[in-house]
This record gives C-alpha cells, sequence and structure tokens, in this order.
C-alpha cells in the first residue's frame, strides 16, 4: 500500500483559451506511514498536487494510485466515498467550513456521512475532540464562538473522526501563533508515529519540516525539482545544487546560520540540530 503519481499532469481550463498548466509529468512515490512535506515557491503546483490525493481535482494526464484505488483522467473512481474515507484532506483555514450548531455535531457530520451510525459518530467525536486537545465541555458548545486555533482544531476533528489512513494537510498551521503551530504539529507527529497514519503536509515552514518530516518534495514551477530524506534535504551540498532556492528555504538556512548552525556535510547531525532547536524556539 502506497501512494505513486505516474506521470501525472494537470492543466486547468484546458479546453478554453486560457489554459494554465499547474503540473506537468510528475513522477512520485510517497511511502506507507511517512511524513512528507511538499515545499516550493508559491505557485508552484503543491495544493494541486494534494487535491489529486483524494480525487478532488482529476488529473488531465496520467494517474495517481492510493492504495487501491486508481485516479485518471476519463476514468470512474471504483468508490470515490471509500478513497475519501482513507484520504483526509485538511484545506488551508479549515475552520471556515465549520457549519453545524455544536462541536460534537460537526465532529460527528463526517463519520455519519460515511454511514457510521449516531451514537457510534458522537463517541467518535468525543475521542477524537480530546485527541485534539478539547475536553468534554466542548462537546455543546457553538463552533463559532471559538478562538481561531481551537476552530482549526474542531476542523481536524472532523476529519480524524472518520479515521483516514492519509492526512494530507494543506498548511495547517497557516495563521496558528508558534505555541498553538506547535501543538498542532506535536499532533500530528502522534498521529503519524502512534497511529500509524501517514501523512503528507504541505507547509512553507523549514523548522517544521526539519523537526516533523521524514522526506521532502521540492515542486519548481509544477515539475519536481527534489525529493529527499530530511537529512539530506538540509546539506550545504543539496541545498547549493537546486536550481532555484525558494525564499523560505534561503531563509531558514540564514537563520539557522545566524544561531550557529553548520550545514557542513559531516558536522550535521540531525538529533543534536533538532534538540538545540527546540531548546532555542522554546525560549524564545
Ligand atoms: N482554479 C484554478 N484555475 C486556474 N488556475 C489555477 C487554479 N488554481 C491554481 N491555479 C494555478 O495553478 C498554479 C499552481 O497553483 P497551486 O495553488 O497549486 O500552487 P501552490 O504551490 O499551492 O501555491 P501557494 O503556495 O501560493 O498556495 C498557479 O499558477 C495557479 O495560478
Amino acid at each position: 500500500m502506497s501512494i505513486t503519481f505516474k506521470n501525472l499532469s494537470h492543466i486547468y481550463n484546458e479546453k478554453t483559451p486560457f489554459p494554465s498548466a499547474a503540473l506537468k509529468n510528475i513522477n512520485l512515490e510517497i511511502a506507507d506511514g511517512s511524513f512528507t512535506a511538499i515545499i516550493g515557491e508559491t505557485g508552484s503546483g503543491k495544493s494541486t498536487l494534494v487535491q489529486h490525493l483524494n480525487a478532488l481535482l482529476l488529473p488531465t494526464d496520467g494517474e495517481v494510485r492510493v492504495n487501491d484505488f486508481v485516479i485518471k483522467a476519463g476514468e470512474k473512481i471504483k468508490d470515490l466515498k471509500q478513497l475519501r474515507r482513507q484520504v483526509g484532506l485538511v484545506f488551508q483555514f479549515p475552520e471556515y467550513q465549520l457549519f453545524e450548531e455544536t462541536i460534537e455535531t460537526d465532529v460527528a457530520f463526517g463519520p455519519k456521512n460515511f454511514g457510521i451510525e449516531e451514537k457510534e459518530a458522537k463517541e467518535r467525536a468525543r475521542y477524537v475532540l480530546e485527541l485534539v486537545g478539547l475536553d468534554a465541555s466542548y462537546l455543546e458548545r457553538s463552533p463559532f464562538d471559538l478562538s481561531g486555533g481551537q476552530k482549526r482544531r474542531v476542523a481536524i476533528a472532523g476529519i480524524l473522526a472518520f479515521d483516514p489512513d492519509v492526512l494530507v494537510l494543506d498548511e495547517p498551521t497557516a495563521g496558528l501563533d508558534p505555541q498553538g503551530a506547535k501543538e498542532m504539529m506535536d499532533l500530528f507527529k502522534k498521529l503519524n508515529t502512534d497511529f500509524g497514519k501517514t501523512i503528507i503536509m504541505v507547509t512553507h515552514d523549514m523548522e517544521h519540516v526539519l523537526n516533523y518530516c521524514d522526506e521532502v518534495i521540492l515542486l519548481k514551477k509544477g515539475e519536481v525539482e527534489l525529493v529527499s530524506d530530511v537529512k539530506n534535504f538540509f546539506k550545504d551540498s543539496t541545498i547549493d545544487s537546486l536550481d532555484v532556492q525558494p525564499p523560505h528555504i534561503v531563509e531558514f538556512k540564514r537563520q539557522l546560520e545566524a544561531r550557529g548552525f553548520a550545514f557542513d556535510e559531516d558536522a550535521f547531525d540531525l538529533p543534536t540540530l533538532v534538540q538545540s532547536l527546540k531548546g532555542e524556539f522554546d525560549h524564545e
């Protein structure tokens, strides 16, 4: 079971006078159980890429395989509902999609929609709300009275409630304060390590890539520029070899170097760097 992109292309507005090629001939494999970061400059195709994973977008050419599902232009997906249950997609600012009167019913909506009966859906709602750090006192409250960070938790709980194997997160910490972002990232890591979820995360945050992810996919103008494990990605030789260095990578490197961290090939020691970074950031 894994995720494979084979010769995938996506052209928006394909059969119009203004087509826009967002992805070109993407070939990738994402291992089951991995925590993969998708990075790249704005407009490089990250969101377009991940929206193929639950067939929200269909390829204009090539295909995506997710477990036993084949997502291909012009081919009907065997069981779209089941695919969407296996692949939970969390959009940017998912809190805008909350709509029920209480937090409990909002979170229970997903499982009910997938045919789980009311009682179990509510039990799941309680469980996942606890997991995202909201206790039972929140169940009867309106989702609209919460802070931005709490709303984000409710929205993510709504996806976790139907227990997808794969979690696709499109900039999940955008707009959160550093502590809220850290708590969210710690939750995703726990879902990955303790619950075996495959996590695919679009992000601009290099600290999160370094501290939480195993693999990095760098997109550039709709093409795959680089696939690397995290340790090798942050080596000088890799960063310097990139044709275009997205500003967030350059800035992250500058910040770390300013703190005295070297990206030198031999001196690079990921566990030590992560530990030191944690200390540094915790004290800010
Ligand atoms: N609905 C759409 N219709 C037409 N073109 C689109 C549409 N959505 C995205 N695009 C174009 O496709 C390209 C890739 O966009 P996409 O949103 O996938 O990039 P991204 O890397 O996620 O960007 P960002 O980091 O800004 O979110 C861009 O050139 C964008 O303008």
